[in-house]
C-alpha cells in the first residue's frame, strides 16, 4: 500500500461460529485505490472474513476501521450503507425477479452506478434484461451480482469466490469487467482461489492459513514466493 490512510485497516480479528473459533487475529489493509486478494486453502477463513467485515457474524473481537470508522458492532444494513458491498459466493440474486428489477430494488440514488449504466457495462445483462435472475447461466448470474452490488454505491466491492465455477471464456470476462472497475477507481477485496484472476486483478495478496494472514505481498512478490504458494493454497493454475 502506498501512503495515507488504508480505506480498509483490520487489525487483530477474531470471530466465532459458536463455540469453534475460527479467526485468530487477521490482519489485514486495503488502501484507497488498491485491489487486494485474499488466498487460502478451504477452510482457511476468507468467507468468514467477508462474513465478519460485513456484520454476519455474531461473534467477533478486534478491530476493522473502514474509511476511519469502526465496523465491528455494527449491523449488516448499517455497513452497507457505509459503503462495503458484498458479492456473496452464493451470488444472492432474487431468482424470481428479472434482471432489471434486481437492479431496481438495489439502487441507491448515492451510487454513481444506475441500472442505465449497468446495460453499458454489462451487455449480456441488457439482452436479458426482461428474464428472472435464476433463469440466467451462471456467468450471467455473477454479473448480475456485481451488478447489484454497484446500485449500492460501493466505496469498496467485496467478491466472495466471483469466477467459481464458471467456464474459461466467462472468467476472461469476468476478469475484464473487475479490471474495468479497478481502473474505474473502485477499490476491491476479492477471495479467489484461481491465482490467474488474482494476478491479473489484484494489485497485493494476502495468503491465509487457520484464520490468520500468514504472507502479504505485490504480485511480484507473489510470483517470487512459490514454496508458500504451494504449501498454502489449493491451486487451479500455479
Ligand atoms: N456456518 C458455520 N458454522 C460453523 N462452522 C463454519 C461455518 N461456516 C464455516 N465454518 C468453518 O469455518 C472455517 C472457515 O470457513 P470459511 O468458509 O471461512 O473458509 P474459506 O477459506 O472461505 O474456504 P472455502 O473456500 O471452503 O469457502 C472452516 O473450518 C469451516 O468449516
Amino acid at each position: 500500500m502506498n501512503g495515507g490512510a488504508p480505506l480498509l485497516d483490520v487489525a487483530g480479528l477474531h470471530a466465532w461460529y459458536g463455540k469453534s473459533h475460527i479467526l485468530h487475529g487477521l490482519s489485514l489493509e486495503v488502501g484507497a485505490a488498491e485491489t487486494v486478494a485474499l488466498l487460502g486453502r478451504n477452510g482457511a477463513g476468507k468467507t468468514t472474513t467477508m462474513r465478519a467485515l460485513c456484520g454476519l457474524l455474531p461473534s467477533v473481537r478486534g478491530s476493522a476501521r473502514f474509511g476511519g470508522t469502526e465496523l465491528l458492532g455494527r449491523p449488516p444494513h448499517a455497513i452497507a450503507r457505509s459503503g462495503l458491498s458484498l458479492v456473496p459466493e452464493h451470488r444472492g440474486i432474487f431468482a424470481s425477479l428479472t434482471v432489471e428489477e434486481n437492479l431496481r430494488i438495489a439502487h441507491r440514488r448515492s451510487s454513481r452506478w444506475s441500472p442505465e449504466a449497468a446495460w453499458a457495462m454489462f451487455p449480456a445483462l441488457a439482452d436479458r434484461r426482461r428474464t428472472p435472475g435464476g433463469k440466467l447461466s451462471g456467468g450471467e448470474q455473477q454479473m448480475l451480482a456485481i451488478a447489484r452490488a454497484l446500485m449500492l454505491g460501493p466505496r469498496l466491492l467485496l467478491l466472495d469466490e466471483p469466477t467459481e465455477g464458471l467456464a474459461p471464456v466467462i472468467v476472461e470476462r469476468l476478469v475484464a469487467l473487475l479490471r474495468n472497475l479497478k481502473a474505474g477507481g473502485l477499490p476491491m477485496l476479492l477471495v479467489e482461489q484461481n491465482l490467474d484472476v488474482c494476478r491479473a486483478v489484484a494489485d497485493r495478496h494476502a495468503i491465509l492459513d487457520e484464520g490468520r494472514v500468514i504472507w502479504a505481498g505485490d504480485t511480484a512478490a507473489l510470483a517470487a514466493a512459490g514454496g508458500v504458494v504451494s504449501r498454502h493454497l489449493t491451486l487451479e493454475h500455479a
